[in-house]
């Protein structure tokens, strides 16, 4: 199924320069939602996660279903101020931006085989803070799975020498 076909892009959003890659188009198609929910999971069962670990907020639309495809649990990384029990909180950069990220401190146990969920991988900011926070939790680490891969920011290369399971690259 050709579900690059299914994001939009929107050129400069939320700032000038950057060329937005909108998966509002492909989340409201059924067949290619259902695709990539299925797709994501084939990929990501042999990495026998226990848990997926998604980040605010398009890590959520894809972390979510794919969670309950596997039957394992989803604990969010969401933005501060957010979550209510006590947290580790690392601070991180975006392609257009910078920002903190934050996980219940209690998420996760120790030891826990762990799969990090985001919509796209840019410059990989975002999924090396998450990996931080993970770090903090002192969980394994088992693996990233990226609906949207922007290969030319080399987001890849800054993470750790483990699965990137990806759908679409640009
Ligand atoms: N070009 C982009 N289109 C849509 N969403 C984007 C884009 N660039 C970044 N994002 C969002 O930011 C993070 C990943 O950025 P990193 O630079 O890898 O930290 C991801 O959650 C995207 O939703
Ligand atoms: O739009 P979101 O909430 O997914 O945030 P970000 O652009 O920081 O990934």
């Amino acid at each position: 199924m050709d579900i690059k076909s299914l994001v939009r892009d929107i050129s400069d959003f939320p700032k000038p320069g950057i060329l937005f890659r909108d998966i509002t188009t492909l989340l409201r198609d059924p067949q290619g939602l259902r695709y990539v929910v299925d797709t994501m999971t084939e990929k990501c069962a042999p990495l026998q996660p226990d848990c997926i670990v998604g980040m605010e907020s398009r890590g959520f639309l894809f972390g979510v279903p794919l969670a309950y495809q596997l039957g394992i649990g989803f604990i969010p990384v969401r933005k501060p101020g957010k979550l209510p029990a006590p947290c580790h909180e690392i601070e991180y950069e975006l392609e257009y931006g910078s920002d903190r990220l934050s996980m219940h401190q209690d998420a996760i146990q120790p030891g826990a085989r762990v799969l990090i969920v985001d919509d796209l991988i840019a410059t990989g900011g975002t999924a090396v803070a998450t990996v931080q926070l993970l770090q903090l939790a002192q969980a394994e680490l088992v693996g990233f799975c990226f609906l949207i891969e922007l290969q030319n920011l080399n987001g890849r290369q800054r993470l750790p020498n483990l699965p990137i399971l990806t759908l679409i690259e640009y």
